[in-house]
């Protein structure tokens, strides 16, 4: 039996997660205690269940240590495996030090997640200079990309789009949607002065101007990167670009700065936002019911603690030696 259970602001992707997948969706309680710690109480039944924790990880330093109280409540009540759908994953874009002293806090978080779950799913992982995520982590995991359904929902909203990529990094995406669409795409140059503080150089688009740009990128945080790319285009004659983004996160007034320059913005559910338009719970749903058995003996990289040992019965623990075996899909 497999429970879906969503840490708060998860409710709605795990609800459609659990009816797509035709899974029972489990309940938590969580609220602060005056002094600011966290109360986590799971109320259903996980015994002899694989639990998989909803958790996007867009305010992580909020989220976090509920998610390893509920991940550590799960496995004392004797759930068979505990797992992580991060449909937004944090702290892959410090992937090294930049300046002497930095902490390189891609690696220490993957490190707590990795110490805590038995098995990681997420969409889009920030990967530039590491090649994959099982650079970083060290727990089962799948990779699921939004490439396709970016681009089903552009092929069916938006007539002669020009698929646009505002920086280098987002050539693999932008290529892989262009394709499926069947449509024009260009990548253009950035360069990142500091966190709000983007440099964009477009090239010459004219001969495009019949097509409907449509800007592409994993995230939109500060949202400099789009919107100094889309302020640019109807300068050559372009029409507002439609932005599409996998990971809607949108610090501070990001959204409405971009409203201002876009003229249309939609994002997947990864992060609630009211720009969602294009929702994952069917590749999350798929990739699940692909990735084996919920039930059952699962590798796990640390022993439960056992907290009572009548609760622990039939729970089975295997050498953290076995290598990781990620996936990737969708
Ligand atoms: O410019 P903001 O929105 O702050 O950051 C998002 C951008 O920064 C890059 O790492 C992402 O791939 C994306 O292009």
């Amino acid at each position: 039996m497999r429970v879906i259970l969503p840490m708060p602001g998860n409710e709605t992707f795990a609800a459609n997660l659990a009816a797509a997948g035709g899974w029972r969706l489990g309940e938590l309680e969580t609220r602060r205690f005056p002094d600011g710690e966290s109360y986590v109480r799971i109320l259903s039944d996980v015994r002899g269940c694989g639990v998989e924790i909803v958790c996007t990880l867009a305010r992580p330093d909020d989220a976090f240590l509920p998610l390893i109280f509920a991940a550590d409540a799960a496995r004392d009540l004797g759930a068979t495996e505990v797992n992580l759908v991060a449909p937004y994953l944090a702290y892959m874009r410090q992937d090294r030090r930049f300046k002497p002293g930095e902490a390189i806090t891609s690696r220490s978080f993957a490190r707590l997640v990795s110490a805590t779950f038995d098995r990681l799913t997420t969409i889009d992982p920030h990967l530039h200079r590491y090649r994959a995520l099982s650079d970083l982590y060290d727990i089962d995991g799948q990779v699921l990309h939004a490439a396709s359904v970016l681009a089903d929902w552009i092929a069916a909203e938006v007539r002669d789009p020009l698929i646009i990529g505002p920086d280098e990094e987002s050539e693999q995406w932008v290529s892989a949607v262009a394709a499926r669409v069947g449509a024009p795409h260009v990548v253009l140059r950035k360069i990142r002065h500091g966190d709000r503080d983007v440099e964009i150089a477009v090239p010459d688009l004219s001969r495009f101007r019949a097509r409907r740009p449509v800007l592409i990128d994993d995230i939109a945080s500060s949202g400099r990167t789009l919107i100094e790319a889309a302020r640019q285009l109807p300068a050559q004659g372009l029409a507002r670009p439609v932005c599409a983004v996998v990971h809607g996160v949108f610090a501070a007034d990001a959204y409405d700065q971009l409203s201002a320059v876009a003229g249309r913005i939609v994002s997947t559910d990864s992060v609630p936002h009211p720009s969602n338009a294009i929702p994952l719970a069917p590749l999350v749903s798929a990739a699940l019911a692909r990735g084996g058995e919920a039930e059952g003996p699962v590798r796990r990289r640390r022993p439960p603690e056992p907290v009572d040992p009548v609760e622990l019965a039939g729970v089975e623990s295997f050498p953290a030696s076995d290598p990781p075996g990620w996936t990737t899909g969708g």
